[in-house]
């Protein structure tokens, strides 16, 4: 009794003890009712730092807002639906907004097989947020996020409010699923950055720069292909109902923390998938990395770590010319589909 009462309390203490939940970030949720988005939005309900959440999907969004505005917290949470402009109404005055909306994958199935049906999605949805909320940070989690990202940005570039610090493709889970496998071998649970891009092979963790893992070339190869088939692996164990959902809200969640926190004047860095010159050279446009958050969004691009092995090197470069074709794609379909 004395220790549920304690609990209860401490939860009601920590939603109305901060004053930033008062003036915090107002946060967007496109896709909302999905298996991603239900989670995702339940974790950033939950998150004081946030004031402001407004939810939308083309189904079922007023019972998922409902279901959450009963939560003891203080944020504010909005459902909107198609009808009555309620993406205007969903986007207007927001900072941040978190792209889930699209069909997942089923076993068999590559992220390229959703592009023709998330493409459009994506479109749609970026052309909005170019119309009522240009400079809120836009964060896409939409596979396959290595052609969903620039057709976001074709879109911006159409609309002449293009900032590329303003919009990035969450690559967090990939992190998050490195971070967790290193952990499996070391006991430590440590920030293993991953760059090139969020499909198969253009994922590139870099466990290089984990000197507490010290494991053979063998089992390094097996790490290294867990981490870029991590998706397959949660596609194949849930057998045709879907892709990754929970582990893939924690790591918007977090993505989403991280730019809001560096928003309030942090220094924060995570990898994201980005417009980026790193690699302009050999014609890649877009490629993840490290990189510094802050107040304007993504705010510079770190360089690659100068220790990197030779197989990371080899492969980023086995990434590059797929990171070329995923935009491209990406930027074609855009061309061909004006709105
Ligand atoms: N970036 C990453 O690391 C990851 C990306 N994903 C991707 O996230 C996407 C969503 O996955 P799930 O949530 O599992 O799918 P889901 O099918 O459970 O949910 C998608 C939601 O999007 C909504 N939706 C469809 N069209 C919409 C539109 N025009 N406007 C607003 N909402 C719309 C649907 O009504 C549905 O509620 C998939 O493309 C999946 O591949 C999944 C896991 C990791
Ligand atoms: O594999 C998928 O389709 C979903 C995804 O992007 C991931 O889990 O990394």
């Amino acid at each position: 009794m004395f220790v549920s009462r304690r609990i209860f309390q401490s939860g009601l203490a920590r939603a109305f003890s901060t004053t930033a939940s008062n003036n915090g970030a107002k946060v967007a949720v496109l896709g909302a009712a999905g298996g991603i988005g239900q989670p995702l939005s339940l974790l950033l309900k939950n998150n004081p730092l946030v004031s402001k959440l407004n939810l939308y999907d083309v189904a079922n969004c007023p019972g998922v807002a409902a279901d959450l505005s009963h939560i003891n917290s203080a944020c504010e949470v909005t459902g909107f639906s198609p009808e009555n402009d309620g993406l205007k109404q969903a986007l207007e005055g927001v900072e941040h907004v978190l792209i889930p909306a699209g069909v997942p994958r089923k076993p068999g199935m590559t992220r390229d097989d959703l592009f023709d049906i998330n493409a459009g999605i994506v479109q749609t949805l970026a052309t909005a947020c170019a119309e009522f909320c240009p400079d809120a940070n836009i964060m896409i989690i939409s596979n396959p996020v290595n052609s969903m990202l620039p057709i976001a940005a074709e879109v911006y570039r159409n609309k002449g409010v293009f900032n590329p610090k303003r919009l990035a493709g969450v690559t967090t889970l990939d992190l998050v699923r490195a971070s967790r496998f290193a952990y499996e071998k070391t006991g430590k649970l440590k920030f293993v950055p991953v760059v090139g891009g969020h499909a198969g092979t253009t994922i590139v963790p870099l466990y290089s720069q984990i000197p507490e893992l010290q494991i053979g070339a063998e089992e390094l190869a097996s790490l290294v292909h867990r981490t870029q088939f991590g998706g397959d692996e949660v596609v194949q164990a849930k057998a045709g109902k879907g892709s990754a959902t929970l582990s893939m809200a924690f790591a918007g969640a977090r993505f989403a923390d991280s730019m809001i926190r560096a928003t309030n004047g942090e220094d924060v860095v995570e990898c994201a998938f980005i417009n980026s010159d790193v690699f302009a050279a050999d014609g890649v446009d877009y490629f993840a990395s490290s990189v510094k958050l802050g107040p304007k969004g993504v705010e510079e691009i770190l360089p690659l770590p100068s220790n990197i092995t030779a197989l990371e090197v080899e492969a980023i470069n086995i990434a590059k010319p797929q990171l070329i074709s995923a935009a491209n794609k990406g930027i074609e379909f855009v061309k061909k589909n004006q709105k």
